[in-house]
């Protein structure tokens, strides 16, 4: 049975808790992420294990600021919803999207689909974010941006995970969200060991289950908040922003990346 550790960050506490799905799976299985959390300012790190990690703030952006950015993208951005190729078919993006990128990187393509790479200048709300978001994470550095549109419950983003090559082996990914609340989740990919083999050809170690980390986790994204996905997330972890029905408002999300 999966692991499941849900962080619960709701707006009317304001209490980072790490709490299980439901008594029974409290009884079930003990095991509980690695997180510490700043009291002053809520963030919140999640140790995933063998290498990855979560880092999450859910008031890095004042809540008015937020609204004028929120604002500001939805109108002013050139939203585009492309025809893209999931497991050889054709369909339409469940969501809107938008590219920038700094000149003469790589051309971005994922699901078979190239969008073109708007300039950071034609937007500067979006260099004053950008600015804040490498204040917030000393020594990181990003040079590109998917910028995207749910209109509501019915726009997501299924499993996938951002390990294009043009983002290297250890990708850090800086997600800042605007407007309506949804979930974020993250469940671990399945191992690729087949079962009773280790790597080092030695038998498996029985670990006790109490001993296993969650292998899938849950944000509630409240608006102004950045998450951060570091280390091997993306090699060994998926994540998604299932359909939510009672979502009835937009919500934007910017995934700030590092084309190398
Ligand atoms: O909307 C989000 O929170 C996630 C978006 C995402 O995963 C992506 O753009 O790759
Ligand atoms: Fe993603």
């Amino acid at each position: 049975m999966a692991t499941v550790t849900k962080l619960n960050l709701k707006a009317e506490t304001d209490d980072c808790r790490l709490h299980r799905e439901s008594e029974n799976e409290l009884e079930e299985n003990e095991a509980v992420a690695a997180a510490t959390r700043d009291s002053k300012t809520k963030k919140v790190v999640v140790e995933l294990g063998n290498g990855s990690q979560v880092i999450y703030m859910p008031r890095f952006l004042a809540y008015d600021q937020s609204w004028n950015y929120l604002e500001y993208l939805n109108k002013n951005i050139p939203w585009n919803r492309p025809t893209i190729r999931v497991f050889g078919r054709s369909c339409v993006q469940p969501r809107d999207s938008c590219y920038v990128a700094s000149e003469g990187l790589p051309q971005l393509a994922y699901s078979g689909y190239q969008p073109h790479a708007y300039s950071w200048d034609e937007y500067p709300p979006l260099k004053d974010i950008l600015d804040a978001v490498h204040k917030a994470l000393p020594g990181s550095r990003f040079n590109s941006l998917l910028l995207n549109r749910y209109k509501g419950g019915d726009d997501y983003v299924g499993w996938h995970a951002d390990d294009e090559k043009l983002y290297g082996p250890t990708p850090e990914i800086a997600s800042l969200s605007f407007g309506c609340e949804r979930e974020f989740l993250l469940k671990k990919r399945p191992d690729k060991t087949p079962r009773g083999k280790t790597t080092s050809g030695e038998p498996p170690k029985k670990r006790p289950k109490k001993n296993r980390s969650p292998d899938q986790h849950s944000f509630v994204l409240k608006h102004g908040s950045l998450l951060v996905m570091r280390g091997y997330t993306q090699r060994d972890w998926l994540h998604s922003v299932p359909k939510r029905v009672k979502a009835d408002s937009v919500r934007i999300n910017l995934t700030f990346r590092l084309v190398l």
